[in-house]
């Protein structure tokens, strides 16, 4: 394969949580087909300028929040494409279709329109996990006062200025515990949030995420690199430290992972923290979306995002909240 070209594309997101789909005009290879807008990066153009450039071109809009979010390859019978993905928040303008494209608002959960170009399937796949990965506390807030924590962030009542309750990913890792304990544990979170989008990942054990129901599993980084192929009946991610066991989760093609830490850390005293220009020096041609793991907060959201972070792995800062 020869020809390798490079496109920035835009993931431009509602309140609502929808996105914008695009139809390829008449005139253009794969015409009919929906893509995120986007285009050909130029000789001597930033993915940043190419974007912002795109989507003047293709929509008559500015962007004004756009953080880089992923980098997926993908091979096509003529060509390799790079594809630099951003998420925008906030444009000016209103989106309209200036090459005479079709344009749809839709839900990344259930699309209405199609076919999308092959190469996008996995990032509708990550447009579907929430920003916030909390991580379970039980061993230091002790079980009661865990579950109340964990019921109340599952309850829509306490973020009214969002009308719902903000879904996560919950992790179960209690190392002391039990398998016994671990597995009542599970259940009782899957009980509280049930009827929830909160999703439940179970630590290195996925003989308990199958037997309890749990939607994934969550791989501490000595199990990752001796993993040779993901389940693929469940979520999967795993806790990363270091390029090489990023490139191997990419390997694998699991959901997400961890990268860890940023900052200094009370549950890891020992670890140097990686600070964000490394974070996000690691992650530059990233495929899989990375949660930010290690001293975060929620106000942490934004500077994350900014350096090529999905969103925040939380465990203490997120039931104190
Ligand atoms: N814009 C966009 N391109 C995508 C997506 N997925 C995907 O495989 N591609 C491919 C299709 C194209 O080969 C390439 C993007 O180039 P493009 O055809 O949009 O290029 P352009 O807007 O600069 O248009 P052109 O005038 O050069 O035809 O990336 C996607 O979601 N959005
Ligand atoms: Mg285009």
């Amino acid at each position: 394969m020869t020809l390798v070209v490079d496109a920035a594309v835009a993931i431009l997101r509602r309140q609502d949580g929808q996105v914008l789909l695009a139809q390829r005009p008449e005139g253009k290879p794969w015409a009919g087909w929906w893509e995120f807008p986007g285009g050909k990066i130029e000789a001597g153009e930033s993915a940043l300028a190419a974007l912002q450039r795109e989507l003047d071109e293709e929509l008559g809009i500015r962007a004004t929040m756009a953080s880089p979010w992923l980098l997926r390859e993908f091979d096509y019978p003529d060509r390799r494409i790079r594809l630099h993905f951003f998420r925008v928040s906030a444009w000016q303008g209103e989106p309209h279709g200036r090459e005479g494209q079709q344009l749809a608002w839709q839900s990344p959960a259930q699309l209405t329109v199609g076919p999308m170009l092959p190469a996008n399937a996995p990032i509708l796949q990550a447009l579907l996990l929430p920003e916030v990965l909390a991580i379970s506390h039980i061993a230091e807030m002790g079980e009661a006062a865990f579950f109340t924590a964990l019921s109340q962030s599952v309850t829509p009542s306490i973020t009214p200025s969002l009308g719902q309750a903000q879904p996560f990913l919950l992790q179960l890792r209690e190392k002391q515990a039990t398998p016994q304990q671990q597995e009542r544990w599970g259940l009782q979170m899957l009980e509280l949030t049930a009827g929830s989008a909160t999703r439940l990942v179970v630590n290195a054990d996925v003989a308990l995420a199958r037997r309890i129901g749990a939607h994934g599993v969550h791989l501490p980084a000595a199990q990752l690199m001796q993993c040779t192929q993901r389940p693929v009946d469940l979520l999967c991610g795993a806790s990363c430290h270091s390029p090489l066991e990023l490139e191997h989760a990419a390997r694998l093609g699991l959901d997400y992972v961890t990268l860890s830490p940023v900052q200094a850390t009370r549950s890891h005293p020992d670890a140097v923290p990686l600070g964000w220009t490394t974070f996000a020096h690691w992650l530059a041609d990233y495929p899989l979306p990375v949660y930010a793991l290690g001293g975060m907060q929620p106000a942490d959201m934004q500077q994350a995002q900014a350096h090529h972070a999905h969103g925040l792995a939380m465990q203490r800062a997120w039931w104190r909240e």
